[in-house]
């Protein structure tokens, strides 16, 4: 609007240098890289270890960024991650970026891409959100290599006392299909063994969390060996080893492990690698590409999806855990538009609506922004807030926000113009993020709950600390999904709550900070590769479906292959 340029536009008019040019004074010679073209480039086996041995974390200053419960169409996490990464290097820092790789499901259907926006983008947009480096097409193929062995198995040998309805690997697409949620395969003369099935979206399969949390290729092939397929009749599991797929699946995914390198628009470089989302997963980039740019630079800013209530929650209680990694500061990115949106106490989105309310709206949206700064707190981490600013925020509207943190809550915040200004409006930004990361203490960071404590006790944690709940009544099979955990010596992994991202509630019509509601869990598994527990809550999908009228549909090349629509 205003005649600003999209961000396709902003980024084919962006001057890209070789990414080898990029690299060169970052510690990375032409012979660390395996290119891609000229702007993409997965980092060898060799410069992953030399570039980690030589990163002493105690040094590097970790910076998260995360966000309040967003409005359906995000309120710009990966925008002010790639924007800030520009400015601490603009402002004369050595900072590293590290995002997720997009999944053609948000980007066919509501959201759009990952690769940030306005003059805060990675570059190139259309490859990065398109096909990449293959990543997403690799697990995709080696999570249905499995299925196929493992339906082999079923119809053509008596090797295991498989109970068909209690199959826990699905078949995986990068594609939002709701058509795929639930059916019957196997049908048919030759179709094999009749059973019910379904697909998740690739972002959610195991493999792609066991890729973001390997430490390299040798513990990869470890951690699918592991991976739980099934069960038998008496209870035994049923493992992707057993199966004899561990060999086949990680040959799948040599190349994918490589962690991929890109430039900003400001020719900032950016690991961009692994994507799980925060709602089905545990949603943050490779652990990889996070212990390699601690090689590279002094800062690492990366994201976690949706609200802090996701992505925040399991990058701490999880990531940092299994990673042995300490944030130094933390983002919490707000905007005028979601507090608009909860404010009204809007469901479903209806974003002109909000565009059209008032500062008043915006101030009863405060609730939200409110419950997010005091959940980080409990982490012992200083949080300062980031104001995105969007072209149709008022001064007035700004001022508010910024009132109500600094003299209300007390945290410090900066209006950030990354996305209209690229590093020129993140200065402020930057200056209160440096500030809290030198005077940070990393020994007051703690995770909400400890490895020994209960499954419920880590469940419930979450629930009435994180979310809000009175409580967790445990519904489904999650009562024996909890026994069989406890059975198998899981009990002592973190837990991934799957939760609506729409609420910090488990109804994603819920809007603001919720109380007086309980949390329903239905149902529990291991993600025994992965080395964390899921536990299944309110009705959120691991397939997403299409809108009647997808960002697909406003998408076109023209035969000089020039790509509009995409953003
Ligand atoms: N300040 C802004 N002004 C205009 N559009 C923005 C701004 N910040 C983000 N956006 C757009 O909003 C959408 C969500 O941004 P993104 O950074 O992907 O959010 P998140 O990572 O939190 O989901 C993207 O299309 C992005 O280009
Ligand atoms: O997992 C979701 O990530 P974003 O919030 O960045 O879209
Ligand atoms: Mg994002």
């Amino acid at each position: 609007d205003g005649g600003f340029p999209t961000d396709y536009e902003i980024a084919q008019s962006a001057e890209k240098e070789h990414i080898t040019d990029v690299l060169d004074s970052w510690g990375i010679g032409s012979d660390d890289l395996e290119l891609f073209g000229d702007y993409k480039a997965k980092l060898s086996h060799d410069a992953v270890t030399r570039l980690r041995d030589n990163a002493d974390n105690n040094d590097g200053n970790l910076i998260l960024v995360t966000g309040m419960t967003p409005t359906p169409m995000g309120e710009g996490k990966t925008v002010t991650t790639v924007g800030l990464g520009q400015t601490l290097n603009h402002v004369g820092e050595d900072a590293m970026i590290a995002v997720r790789e997009p999944s053609l499901g948000p980007v066919f259907g509501v959201k759009g891409g990952a690769a940030g926006g306005g003059y805060s983008q990675v570059l190139p947009m259309e490859d990065i959100n398109l096909h990449f480096t293959g990543d997403l097409h690799a697990l995709t193929s080696a999570h249905n290599l499995i299925s196929a062995m493992l339906d082999a198995k079923l119809s053509q040998s008596d090797e295991f006392d498989i109970d068909v309805n209690d199959v826990s690997w699905p078949r995986s697409m990068d594609m939002n299909d709701r058509a795929l949620r639930n059916m019957v395969i196997g049908l048919g003369e030759s179709g094999g063994t009749p059973r019910e099935d379904r697909f998740l979206l690739t972002a959610a399969s195991e493999l792609m969390a066991v890729l973001c949390l390997a430490e390299d290729l040798g513990d990869l092939k470890e951690r699918v060996a592991r991976i739980i397929v099934a069960y038998e009749k008496d209870g035994g599991v049923v493992t992707v080893d057993d199966i004899d797929a561990t060999g086949p699946v990680t040959m799948l995914l040599k190349d994918a492990i490589k962690p991929n390198l890109v430039q900003t628009i400001e020719g900032t470089p950016a690991f961009v690698h692994g994507g799980p989302f925060a709602n089905i997963a545990h949603g943050t980039n490779s652990l990889i590409a996070d212990k390699t740019a601690f090689g590279m630079g002094d800062y690492l800013v990366t994201e976690a999806g949706f609200g802090s209530d996701l992505g925040a929650e399991k990058f701490m209680n999880i990531v940092c855990r299994l990673g042995d990694m300490t944030p130094n500061a933390i983002v919490l990115v707000s905007t005028v538009r979601a507090l608009k949106y909860h404010g009204m106490g809007m469901w479903p989105a209806d974003l002109d609506a909000v565009q059209e309310a008032g500062v008043e709206e915006l101030e009863a949206g405060f609730a939200n922004l409110d419950k997010h700064v005091a959940n980080l707190q409990k982490f012992g981490v200083d949080v300062v807030v980031a104001l995105n600013r969007f072209p149709d925020d008022t001064d007035e509207e700004v001022q508010t926000v910024l009132d109500h943190c600094r003299e209300d809550l007390g945290v410090q915040i900066a209006e950030s113009n990354v996305f209209a200004e690229g590093s020129e409006g993140g200065v402020d930004l930057a200056e209160h993020v440096i500030e809290a990361a030198e005077a940070s203490d990393e020994d007051d960071f703690d995770h909400l709950y400890a490895d020994e404590d209960s499954i419920k006790t880590k469940i419930e944690t979450v629930a009435t600390e994180v979310y809000g709940a009175d409580s967790v009544n445990y519904v489904g099979s999650a009562e024996e999904d909890i026994e069989r955990m406890e059975d198998l010596g899981f009990d002592d992994m973190p837990v991934c709550l799957s939760k609506t991202f729409h609420s910090l509630s488990d109804d994603a019509s819920k809007k603001g900070a919720p109380t007086g509601w309980e949390l329903d869990v239905r149902e529990l598994y291991p993600s025994a590769g992965a080395g964390f527990l899921v536990a299944l809550t309110g009705d959120v999908l691991d397939m997403p479906g299409l809108p009647a009228e997808p960002a697909a549909a406003g998408m076109d090349i023209d035969e000089d292959g020039n790509i509009s629509g995409l953003f």
